[in-house]
């Protein structure tokens, strides 16, 4: 009970394990005292780092000897007082060290993402740059780092403020002409209203029809390997991932479940799947992996289709049935291709075929950065509009769209304004400018422990 009345709270915000140096943040009315309990000395000037001792507060005893830090709020991350400890980062030192802190007077340990929460309960944040915050912890990829840094700029959050202050507008001309019923309504003002809603609603479905490339960007694009037995698909994948991710052999069947290994393309994050060679009636497992193949090539972004150079020129019809334009097509073992066909540039299903070898590594730089530029344009966007990242945004953008669609079909003025009411409020979840207590709980959650 006394545990959930306190309200300090302190987590250790480096990483968890063994480490050169660990930070420990406190943040919360009571973080000043806590800090001065521990060390017997006042706070430092605000702002500027000071060597202390820590010491426990019960015993006495000598935890660590580190830095220390004081941001006063209102002017710290989270707009509460915040107090760091930079001390040895070693398991022993940081474990005794919040036992210390959670000893002190209204300090306990911070729940997942409290300290971001806390920054967004203060107004120092919006919803979309806490969770750019969060993406940017999670970045593995220089382009995810660039596009979690830009939302986290406000990007996002002032395209999104900037759409509802406009719909505010709108909605509020139109209020003001349904409280003064007996004035005619002009004709311009009701087209003004009407031109409005239908160019916001022309820059939301741009903004949405965007070939969800903010998100995967986020979450790295589909990429799958598909093609005959034998072919070199795990070969290759091992290649592209620099490590033995798949097994390969000799013996055609070899792949049944799908591999999944995760790369960086020239930035870009990519998920490549590894899968079963397609080919007719073979053992249940096999068909079931066959059946995982071609559910994979189904939903991946990119496929890439390896062709056995070996059996060249006969080319495996299962494989090219499902060659599109969202596929790389290539011909491994050109070591084994007849010298005279090194020179042509052969097509399969109407798509250029590149001759490859993974294993005298002929044509792979060309292939790599064929695939880089693939996968580049399925993540880059053209200009400088930042891109949806979430799904949670985009069903925000939808509702609010159908919102104003409706709008523009309504049947009298009070329902128009009704529609904007809605379309604003929908929008003012993506940012958090509106009551959105029954979100924050879903949106926190995926937080680590000390952001
Ligand atoms: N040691 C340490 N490094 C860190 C953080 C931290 O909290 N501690 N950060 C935490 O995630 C990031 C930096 N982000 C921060 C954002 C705002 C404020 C801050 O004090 N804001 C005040 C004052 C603004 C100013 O003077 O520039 C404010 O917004 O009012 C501090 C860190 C990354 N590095
Ligand atoms: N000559 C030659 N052999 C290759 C090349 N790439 C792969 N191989 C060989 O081809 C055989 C099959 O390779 P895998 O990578 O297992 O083929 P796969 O397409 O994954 O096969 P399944 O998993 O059975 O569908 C292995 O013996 C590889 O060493 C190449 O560039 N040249
Ligand atoms: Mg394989």
């Amino acid at each position: 009970m006394m545990q959930y009345s306190r309200n300090t709270i302190v987590a250790l915000a480096s990483a968890a394990g063994r480490g050169g140096v660990a930070v420990l943040r406190l943040s919360g009315a009571g973080a000043a005292a806590a800090l001065e309990k521990i060390t017997g000395k006042s706070c430092p000037a605000p702002r500027y780092a000071a060597r202390r001792r820590f010491y426990h507060p019960q015993d006495g005893g000598l935890l660590d000897d580190g830095l220390v830090l004081w941001f006063p709020g209102p002017a710290s991350f989270t707009g509460e007082d915040v107090v760091e400890l930079h001390c040895h980062g070693g398991r022993a030192v940081t474990d005794s060290l919040l036992a210390a802190l959670c000893a002190c007077d209204d300090v306990r340990p911070a729940d997942a993402g409290e300290f971001s929460r806390r920054a967004f309960h203060n107004g120092k944040l919006d919803l979309t740059q806490a969770e750019a915050i969060a993406d940017l912890v999670d970045a593995e990829t220089l382009a995810q780092q660039r596009q979690a840094l830009r939302q986290m700029d406000g990007a996002l959050a002032r395209l999104y403020d900037g759409w509802r202050h406009d719909l505010i507008r709108s909605l509020a001309h139109l209020e003001a002409y349904i409280d003064f019923p007996d004035e005619d309504l002009p004709a311009e003002v009701d087209e003004g209203a009407r031109a409005g809603i239908r160019s916001l609603l022309q820059a939301m479905r741009g903004h949405l029809a965007d070939g969800h490339r903010g998100e995967r960007l986020r979450d790295g694009l589909a990429v799958a390997v598909i093609g005959p037995p034998n072919a070199g698909k795990s070969s290759l994948t091992n290649s592209l991932a620099r490590r033995e991710a798949a097994i390969v052999s000799a013996t055609a069947g070899t792949t049944r479940d799908v591999v999944e290994v995760h790369l960086d393309l020239g930035g870009y994050p990519v998920i490549l799947a590894d899968t079963a060679g397609l080919r007719e009636g073979s053992d249940p497992i096999e068909a079931e992996g066959i059946r995982r193949a071609r559910a994979r090539a189904e939903t991946a972004d990119l496929k890439i289709a390896v062709f056995d150079g070996a059996s060249w020129p006969a080319l495996d019809t299962h494989t090219v049935n499902l060659v599109d334009d969202s596929t790389v097509v290539v011909i491994n073992k050109g070591d084994c291709l007849p010298a005279d066909q090194h020179q042509t540039c052969p097509t399969v299903a109407g798509r250029p075929a590149q001759v490859i070898s993974v294993h005298s590594g002929q044509g792979m730089d060309a292939f790599l950065s064929a695939l880089t530029a693939e996968v580049q344009t399925r993540l880059e966007g053209q200009g400088s509009a930042p891109a949806l990242t979430r799904a949670r945004h985009r069903s925000a953008l939808e509702d609010c769209a159908d919102c104003l669609s409706r709008s523009l079909q309504a049947p009298a003025l009070e329902l128009m304004a009704e529609d904007l009411r809605l379309a604003t409020r929908a929008l003012g979840r993506i940012t958090g400018r509106v009551d959105v207590e029954d979100l924050l709980d879903v949106i926190f959650r995926d937080f680590c422990i000390g952001k």
